[in-house]
């Protein structure tokens, strides 16, 4: 029998991954005020894997209140380019702005994962990725800004992978399942460790 878990994510790619491995799911977004936790979290000097770590286990925790017994997933990514922490575009202008910063550069996305039951934390795990991306022209970036707006608003760093965003890396040190928002090998060897999936 596969797991009832809740994944505390509005993430549609988090749920498709979830789904796709064959887990039944119940969705159950977890409406916490990012921007004022991450802002505390900072000011208290933590880093970005932390930040995006807490803010998973807030995410957790809020449903498992409310989904007594279950297996509670909660995942925050968080972009980091030489110490600053990028939030998700609010406009095609901001996304411009964001590919700007990172053309030419290597940054680092954080995704992180926290499983909690009735209150408590069971497992938690933080993938790093390096992706390195090509220098872009801002010509280039104001047209694929245009073509893409609609899917990449929903993702951290302007750009899906599994689109046309592939284009614009030179390297990738880390794995994919990471960049999409859920490192989905280490949440599915948890679910096997603990028995509740069989192979
Ligand atoms: N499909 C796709 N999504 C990506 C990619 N890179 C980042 N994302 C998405 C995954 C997450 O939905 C989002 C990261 O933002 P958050 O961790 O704050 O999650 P989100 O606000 O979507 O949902 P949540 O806060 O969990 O309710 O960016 C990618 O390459 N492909």
């Amino acid at each position: 029998m596969l797991p009832d878990l809740v994944l505390a994510s509005s993430s549609q790619i988090r749920a498709q991954l979830l789904r796709s491995a064959g887990l039944s799911v119940t969705i159950a977004p977890a409406r916490v005020d990012e921007e004022a936790i991450r802002q505390a979290l900072e000011q208290e000097g933590a880093k970005p894997r932390d930040v995006a770590d807490q803010l998973a286990e807030a995410k957790a925790m809020k449903q498992s209140a409310r989904h007594p017994g279950a297996l509670v997933l909660g995942a925050d990514q968080v972009l980091e380019l030489q110490g600053e922490i990028f939030a998700k575009p609010e406009s095609p202008d901001q996304a411009i702005a964001h590919l700007q910063s990172l053309s030419g550069r290597t940054h680092r996305l954080l995704s992180a994962l926290v499983v909690v039951q009735d209150g408590r934390p069971l497992w938690r795990h933080v993938a790093e990725v390096r992706l390195t991306m090509h220098p872009l022209s801002d010509a280039f970036i104001a047209e694929y800004v245009a073509r893409n707006w609609d899917s990449i608003r929903h993702a951290v760093g302007c750009y899906k992978l599994e689109e046309e965003g592939v284009r614009l890396f030179s390297a990738i040190e880390g794995d994919y399942f990471a960049v999409l928002g859920l490192p989905l090998i280490e949440v599915l060897n948890w679910l096997r460790a603990r028995g509740e999936l069989t192979t």
